[in-house]
């Protein structure tokens, strides 16, 4: 039997496996098979926490379709929570800290990345503002913060139709790692509205990552300047970032309830 928490950063929700005594043979149909929520626990993105050489923890992430990425902003601050204290954390994405702070966790993100290749697009392209269009969306910029994003700032949120365009951008061949698409309303002269169809999961009701690209996309378009307040269905994060720097975002992490499961089962 291995023992797991349930736990959400705003909404955006995992399962948390504790792997560091005992390893995980974590597997693409496994994580999704748990990632299910009929037939399975049920989760956003399975996230496992093992033993590190150079970190106080690793973690793996898998979203719900099983596929395993390199970042999720939201389960990183839900990691000193579950540990039960301040952590490094070694990613794919590269060494993360992640600390406790008044108003909930704050986590350094690493330095964003913004070379066509970085993204990574499938050709060469300025990614603050793309030369690609989809139906009457603007020219959207591309981040990767450990990883792919790409961002449309659009004047009225209420009038895109999310659950036709997500998946249609998310899979266009432009993005050979496939994306996670951020659409943004800027309401203030430091504030941004968010909703996000994240890559191998859908809509979410809140993606870390997301908010971090967003704010850096906003800031390098000089919309703004740090840090921004970033409004997302199930609550706001707040991301710092300058040009030259890394990425600090903060908000809040939450703990539902402890089990226990033989992970062999699914
Ligand atoms: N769907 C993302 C991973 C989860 C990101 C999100 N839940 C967050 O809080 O950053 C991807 O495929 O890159």
């Amino acid at each position: 039997m291995g023992r797991f928490s349930k736990m959400h950063g705003l909404g955006n929700d995992f399962v948390v496996i504790d792997a560091r005594d005992d390893a995980v043979a974590m597997t693409q149909a496994r994580a999704r098979a748990i990632a299910d929520r009929h037939t399975g626990i049920g989760c956003d993105q399975l996230i496992v926490i093992g033993a590190a050489d150079d970190a106080d923890v690793s973690m793996q992430i898998f979203n719900a379709d099983g596929s395993e990425v390199e970042a999720c902003g939201n389960a990183t601050r839900c990691v000193p929570l579950f540990v039960g204290r301040d952590v490094t954390i070694r990613t794919k994405a590269g060494l993360l800290d992640a600390k406790a702070v008044d108003g909930g966790v704050s986590v350094d993100m690493g330095a964003p990345r913004f070379d066509w290749d970085a993204i990574p697009l499938s050709l060469p392209m300025d990614t603050l503002a793309m030369s690609a269009s989809w139906e009457d969306l603007p020219p959207p910029a591309a981040v990767n913060v450990g990883n792919p994003h790409v961002i449309f700032f659009v004047e009225d949120m209420d009038g895109v139709n999310f659950d036709r365009l997500g998946p249609l951008i998310e899979h266009d061949p432009l993005f050979p790692q496939r994306v996670n698409v951020n659409f943004a309303q800027v309401t203030g002269d430091n504030h941004i509205r968010l909703i996000v169809w994240e890559r191998g999961a859908g809509l979410t009701r809140a993606c870390g990552t997301g908010a971090c690209a967003t704010a850096v996309a906003a800031i390098r378009r000089r919309l703004m300047a740090g840090p921004v307040t970033v409004s997302l269905p199930g609550g706001d994060l707040v991301v710092d970032w300058a040009p030259g720097g890394t990425i600090r975002m903060t908000g809040p992490a939450t703990h539902v309830f402890d089990g226990e499961a033989d992970w062999t089962r699914f």
